[in-house]
């Protein structure tokens, strides 16, 4: 039986808005992916309710392609990437400039970290209401609609103190022979945040806003770095790699493998995004929708699993530094009039989705509603 007993501590879960974080009154499982992926009946936590299971034969995604090399990336991408971002907010970005063996060494550097027994994963525990570390599921977490996949997640900090933070998580977690790793990812995450910078500007143009306006709100950044690890699954018609929601961060860029998993909610229905070694997804969060007054959406997606094979991706989640305050700029705010967001602060943000409210399709306007019930001081 693959599946073991632990007296974990679950995660804090007080000060409850809408919905609750759900409460374990068992102990939790362990999701441990070596033996898991073998069994033919998954335990029932990992099976999701019908309206939500994942549906198969979908149709794929017209999200456009912007070419960031490009001499009119700067004229053409701003209208191609409002078109997108004002119906879901997903489009691709090609020629990025982000090395190929970079890439695939985080790749590579994932999947021998989760080939790793469970014991070694677990010197990287994530602890109750933290957003970093490992979790394989989030059994100590939440007691049902459990995600069939296993994560590492680490801060990143762009401050201009030329700190390495995601060098030092590495080896101060899990130890000196896990230095190669960190300065792999913190190398990915300086990418990352560098590639998300020139996308601001782009984001910037296509609201109308001056180019700089967004670059500079992000250049310092507290940003959230992924690794999701989804083992293949014998009955994936009953569970969900990570199940609908829209992401809370600011602005998502999304590597994949070469196996098929991503599906975003748009027209009424499920569709796929194929995957690309060569182009990064980026989709707006929940955060960036707040920025731009509910110009640009934050769209719901979800990632489903299969029986044959094991999917990777990687996620830079770009987020606000923790205490800035996010308000729409005067330029949007002088056109539409209404604010639709109240004011907050990531710091705020991060903690509703780590102690109180699961994320999913309605995150952002529960949090508004917790911000203003709650008279939070920012
Ligand atoms: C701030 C965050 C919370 C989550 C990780 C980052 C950005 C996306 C969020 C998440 C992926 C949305 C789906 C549910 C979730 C629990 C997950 O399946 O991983 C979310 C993350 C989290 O709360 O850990
Ligand atoms: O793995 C994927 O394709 C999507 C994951 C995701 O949406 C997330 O981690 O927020
Ligand atoms: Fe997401």
């Amino acid at each position: 039986m693959a599946i073991l007993c632990t007296t974990t501590s679950p995660a804090e879960k007080e000060h409850e808005p809408k919905q609750d974080l759900e409460k374990d009154q068992t102990s939790p499982l362990i999701f441990n992916p070596s033996l898991l992926n073998l069994q033919s009946q998954i335990p029932n936590q990992f099976i999701w309710p019908d309206e939500e299971k994942p549906s198969i034969d979908i149709p794929e995604l017209n999200v456009p392609f912007i070419d960031l090399s490009s001499q009119d990336s700067t004229l053409e991408a701003p209208r191609v990437i409002a078109e997108a971002c004002t119906k879901h907010g997903f489009f691709l970005v090609v020629n990025h400039g982000v090395s190929e063996s970079l890439i695939a060494d985080a790749h590579r550097l994932m999947e021998s970290f989760f080939d790793m027994p469970l014991a070694g994963k677990q010197k990287a525990q994530r602890k109750p209401g933290e957003s970093c570390g490992y979790a394989s599921s989030f059994t100590g977490r939440f007691s049902t609609k459990l995600p069939w996949k296993e994560t590492l997640s680490f801060q990143f900090s762009n401050d201009n103190s030329g700190s390495r933070t995601v060098q030092d998580y590495f080896s101060d977690t899990l130890g000196q022979e896990f230095e190669q790793f960190g300065k792999v990812y913190q190398d990915y995450c300086e990418a990352m945040s560098s590639l998300s910078l020139k996308i601001m500007e782009l984001l910037g143009l296509s609201l109308g806003v001056n180019r700089d306006y967004f670059r500079g709100f992000f250049e310092e950044n507290d940003s959230i770095m992924r690794l999701n690890h989804y083992p293949p699954c014998q009955t994936p018609d009953l569970t969900l790699g990570t199940g609908p929601h829209c992401d809370p961060s600011s602005l998502t860029i999304l590597h994949q493998d070469h196996v098929n998993g991503l599906q975003v909610f748009v027209d009424n229905q499920w569709q796929s995004i194929r995957p690309n070694p060569k182009a990064f997804v980026v989709n707006i969060g929940d955060t960036f929708m707040a920025l731009s007054n509910g110009i640009f959406k934050s769209c719901l997606h979800r990632a489903v699993v299969n029986r044959e094979s094991a999917r990777k991706s990687m996620a830079f989640f770009l987020c606000p530094k923790k205490d800035k305050v996010v308000k729409p700029p005067s330029d949007i705010l002088e056109k539409m009039k209404t604010r639709k967001y109240p004011d907050f602060t990531w710091s705020m943000f991060l903690e509703f989705t780590q102690k109180h409210y699961r994320a999913d399709v309605n995150t952002l306007d529960s949090f508004s509603n917790w911000v203003i019930t709650n008279n939070n001081p920012i």
